[in-house]
This record gives C-alpha cells, sequence and structure tokens, in this order.
C-alpha cells in the first residue's frame, strides 16, 4: 500500500449519509496474484443496508430539486478527483481484482467517461408536448427521477460497473446505494472517498459492503423505498433478483452472463482478427461478460488464423498484475480457475485439441495458462458455457449459414464479433445475429457512448449512451383541460 500517493484511498468501512460507518465484524481483502492480505474492512450486514436506504431517501427531494447544471457540477468535480487520481485508484484496483495495471487505470478512465458522459446527458431529459385530441386540452408529457435506486455489482470491473450505473442514476436526480462484491469492496470504497470531495451531498451515494450477499440483496430488491434495482453478474443470480424485485414491483435493469462468437469469415483480414480475438478474449483474465467465448472461423482460413493467433496467444504474459510487462493477470481466485480446468478438461475427453496451455501455472495459485482448444464442437462444455477465464475454443464453419446457426445456438445474446469486408455479408450477420452489441472487425466495443446491454438470457436495460437515462426516469403524462 505504500506504493499510493495518496493513502486516504483506502478506506475499511461503509459509507452512508456521509459518514463512515464501522461494524464489528470485519472481511478481508486479499490479493489473488499472491494471496497476501490488502486490507480489513468492516463487514456491514441488513441494519446497515436499511440505514443506507433511508437515508438515500432523505435526500432524494434535495437532490432531484438541483437544476441538472448544478449535478452536473458536481459529477464533473467527481470526475476530475478521478482522473487525478487514475493511478492509486488503479493500484487499489489491481491489488484487490488482479487484473494487469494498465488494464485496472484503463478501467478507472472507462469508469470515470460515464459519469463525464452522465453529467452532461442529465442536462438533456426532454420532455414533449403533444397536439391534444380537443382544443379545450394541452398535453404535455415530463421525465422525472424514479427515486432511490439500489445496485448490486461484481468484482470483474469493481470500478466502473459502479460508476456506469451511479452516473446515470444521480445525473437522472435520483440517489443511490450499492453493495459491491464480497471481494473487491476497496474501489468502490474509493469512489465514495472522492465522491465525498467532489461535494456530492450526504445519502446521494453510499457503499454497503458486507459478506451477506443474500441477506443484503433481500432488503434491496424487497425495500418499498427503493424504486429501482439494477444489477450486474450472473444470469443464474439475476434470475432470482428479478424475482425478488417482482414483490414491489420495481424498476429493474440486469447486465448477465455472456457468451459471445468471434466470427471469422474467408475474405476476413486475418491480423487485424488475431488481434482482434486476442483482446477480446484475454482482457482481464476472460473475466468479462463481453469476452470472447467461442471462436467460429470458416474452414477455408482455419489453419492460417490457428497458425497466427496460436503464436499471438504464446506472447502473452501471466503474472502479477503490478509486475512491468504482465499483459494476464490471476483470476479472481481458486474455484474460478477449478471450474475453468474441469470445462477444459471435459471438452478434451469429448475430442477437443489441447493446442495451448491448458492448466495452472503454479499448484495453489489464481494463474491459469492462456489456453487455445481446437477441433471443438458447439455442444462442447467449453462452448456452451460461459467460460470467464483464458481459454479459446476454435470451431470450424463452412459457410455464413452455419455460422450463423452456431452462433446464436445459446441462450446467452450479450456481446458478438466478426471479421469480413463483404458489405452484403457484414450486413447479414449483423442483422442474424441474435445478439445487443456486435463488433465488426473490432474487438473491443464498450465505451460510455454507446449502449451496453443484452438480450435473450443476458439481461435487460441499457447502461451508458443516451439510451442509458431512461431506466432511471418515469414518463409522466399532464393532461391540461379548460383552456378555450
Ligand atoms: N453482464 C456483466 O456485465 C457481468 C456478468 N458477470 C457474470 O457473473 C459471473 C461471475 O461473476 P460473479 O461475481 O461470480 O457473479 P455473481 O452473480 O455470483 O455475483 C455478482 C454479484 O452478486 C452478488 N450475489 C451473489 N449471489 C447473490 C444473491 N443470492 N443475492 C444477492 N447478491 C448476490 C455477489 O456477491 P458476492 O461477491 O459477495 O458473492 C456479487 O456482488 C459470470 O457468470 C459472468 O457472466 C460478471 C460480471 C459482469
Ligand atoms: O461486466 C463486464 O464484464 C463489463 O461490462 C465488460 S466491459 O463493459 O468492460 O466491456
Amino acid at each position: 500500500m505504500h506504493a499510493l500517493k495518496d493513502i486516504q484511498l483506502i478506506k475499511h468501512s461503509s459509507y452512508i449519509n456521509g459518514s463512515w460507518h464501522s461494524s464489528v465484524k470485519s472481511l478481508a481483502v486479499t490479493n489473488p496474484a499472491t494471496g497476501e492480505l490488502v486490507a480489513n474492512v468492516s463487514n456491514a450486514g441488513i441494519a446497515e443496508v436499511e440505514l443506507a436506504i433511508e437515508s438515500a431517501k432523505d435526500a432524494f427531494t434535495m437532490w432531484s430539486k438541483k437544476s441538472a447544471n448544478e449535478r452536473a457540477g458536481l459529477m464533473r468535480n467527481w470526475f476530475n478527483l478521478m482522473m487525478e487520481h487514475q493511478d492509486d485508484l488503479g493500484r487499489i484496483l489491481t491489488l484487490e481484482q488482479g487484473k494487469p495495471l494498465a488494464e485496472a487505470k484503463g478501467e478507472i478512465a472507462y469508469g470515470a467517461a460515464f459519469i463525464d458522459w452522465f453529467a452532461e446527458e442529465g442536462k438533456r431529459i426532454y420532455g414533449d408536448t403533444i397536439p391534444a385530441p380537443s382544443n379545450d386540452k394541452r398535453i404535455v408529457v415530463i421525465k422525472q427521477p424514479v427515486g432511490v435506486v439500489a445496485a448490486i455489482t461484481p468484482w470483474n470491473f469493481p470500478n466502473a460497473m459502479i460508476a456506469r450505473k451511479a452516473a446515470a442514476a444521480l445525473a437522472a436526480g435520483c440517489t443511490f446505494v450499492v453493495r459491491p462484491a464480497t471481494q473487491t469492496p476497496l474501489s468502490a470504497l474509493a469512489m465514495a472517498e472522492l465522491a465525498e470531495r467532489a461535494g456530492i451531498p450526504a445519502g446521494v451515494f453510499n457503499v454497503v459492503v458486507g459478506d451477506d450477499a443474500r441477506g443484503m440483496g433481500k432488503v434491496l430488491t424487497e425495500h418499498p423505498d427503493v424504486a429501482k434495482f439494477t444489477f450486474t453478474g450472473s444470469t443464474s443470480v439475476g434470475k432470482s433478483l428479478i424475482s425478488q424485485c417482482a414483490s414491489t414491483v420495481k424498476k429493474v435493469s440486469m447486465e448477465l452472463g455472456g457468451n459471445a462468437p468471434f466470427i471469422v469469415f474467408s475474405d476476413a483480414d486475418i491480423d487485424a482478427a488475431v488481434q482482434g480475438a486476442l483482446a477480446s478474449k484475454y482482457r482481464n483474465a476472460g473475466q468479462t461478460c463481453v469476452c470472447t467465448n467461442r471462436i467460429l472461423v470458416h474452414k477455408d482460413v482455419m489453419a492460417q488464423f490457428s497458425e497466427k493467433f496460436v503464436a499471438a496467444v504464446s506472447e502473452l504474459s501471466t503474472g502479477n498484475g503490478l509486475t512491468e510487462g504482465v499483459t494476464v493477470g490471476p483470476m479472481i481466485n481458486k474455484q474460478a480457475v477449478s471450474d475453468v480446468q474441469k470445462l477444459v478438461d471435459d471438452s478434451v475427453e469429448m475430442g477437443a485439441k489441447l493446442v495451448l496451455g491448458g492448466k495452472i501455472v503454479q499448484e495453489g495459485s489464481c494463474f491459469y495458462q492462456p489456453t487455445i482448444l481446437a477441433n471443438v464442437s458447439n455442444d462442447m462444455p467449453i462452448a456452451a458455457n460461459e467460460i470467464f477465464g483464458p481459454v479459446s475454443p476454435l470451431i470450424s464453419f463452412a459457410n455464413e449459414e452455419e455460422a450463423l446457426a452456431i452462433a446464436n445456438d445459446t441462450e446467452y445474446g450479450l456481446a458478438a464479433y466478426f471479421y469480413a469486408r463483404d458489405i452484403g455479408l457484414i450486413w447479414r450477420i449483423a442483422e442474424g445475429l441474435e445478439f445487443g452489441m456486435i463488433g465488426i472487425n473490432e474487438g473491443i466495443i464498450s465505451n460510455a457512448a454507446a449502449p451496453f446491454g443484452g438480450v435473450k438470457q443476458s439481461g435487460n436495460g441499457r447502461e451508458g449512451s443516451k439510451y442509458g437515462l431512461d431506466d432511471y426516469l418515469e414518463i409522466k403524462y399532464l393532461c391540461m383541460g379548460g383552456i378555450r
């Protein structure tokens, strides 16, 4: 920790109503690269969640009555502080989550970009006037903030997944309570420290840290004072949270699992496709919901693509994310490593061919070798499941109909990618893929200006872009009568 310029960014307790709340119990935050203790943090629970919701409710009138300009000014302060402290925030993130420092700093900039984007977007929450059916009436439509927003976020992007939600919520005039993943609370608490320094008033942005995910989640999804619930995480957990929200008919948005196909057509730029697959697959050690999960290659270019892709993956350097030059960090924990190992072993059993890697780097660690499997079929576990690890399954196809059929043969529909140059093929495939986001000759597609989200069992709603505000607003229809 001594490497931090501003040690005050390391906070050890939940941030509720503008104060730091210590609890008797504590939870240990450990570094997945070394297993070493990073920090002990107060282990809050249901009582703190209820207090945070009450605080957010109390702050809502004040916050929602501020002008969009006033809210934007405070959010701008927050953005500036996040960028000013990008190095420290990146280092904290790498220590608790493991991704290489360069990626972690990139995540800080990515998260801050949402604060920057929505600070401005909040000024453009327009309504409508609608010609009335009779001349004694006037119809006006206004948009108003939904109220208190509750969020549960994952460990794989412990800064950006919070920023992507909180920025839209605050810009809309909502107040916000987030319960971050147990394994990565420090990034969320550092965001709260900077929100306080930015002048964001007490009760507007609250972070409650605790390992009772189920109990805390029950309050966040069922409390009558929470107007909207937003979640990023696995589809299985998302489903149970959606059902918990039903009891109070909350607005819900879900960013869930994925199984992204990466399709290389015979007319693709193979070198570009190799670089795109490398970036999309091995970012965050493959632990992102939009990571390439299956690589479909036209049979005529499979040999050429495989040779170049194996060479590129062989160049990846696995190690501690704080070490200069490391490009693939550890996985989040040992369970994640064994889950991936099982997918690899079971698929090899079914006929997949191990071309590169395929095992843990060092017994007892969280490091898994960048891996490539060939001769994979879509029914094998490595293709049918979301891998969430640094493994590339290669699947061959003969024509565009077969490519689409394989790509769409999944309950997920978050991101898909393909490389091709024929404009007719590009449009047919882009329109035929059943996914919410499509990278065309591009492997990295996430940014604050674009609507992030999926279809099928990858979730609902969109985050980022002008569309990202809608989930935090209610439409109100005003009908004015008696006007002659
Ligand atoms: N769509 C997306 O953007 C993302 C999707 N994912 C998906 O999540 C999976 C891996 O991430 P992982 O963190 O394990 O996902 P989980 O869904 O297990 O966890 C996500 C968050 O939900 C919390 N949580 C878990 N169970 C419950 C529950 N019953 N009630 C309330 N909260 C709960 C977790 O808390 P705790 O940490 O304490 O367990 C964590 O904060 C992958 O399948 C991946 O697809 C992950 C990240 C992003
Ligand atoms: O949760 C995730 O995996 C992120 O949403 C991926 S991204 O937004 O950083 O692409």
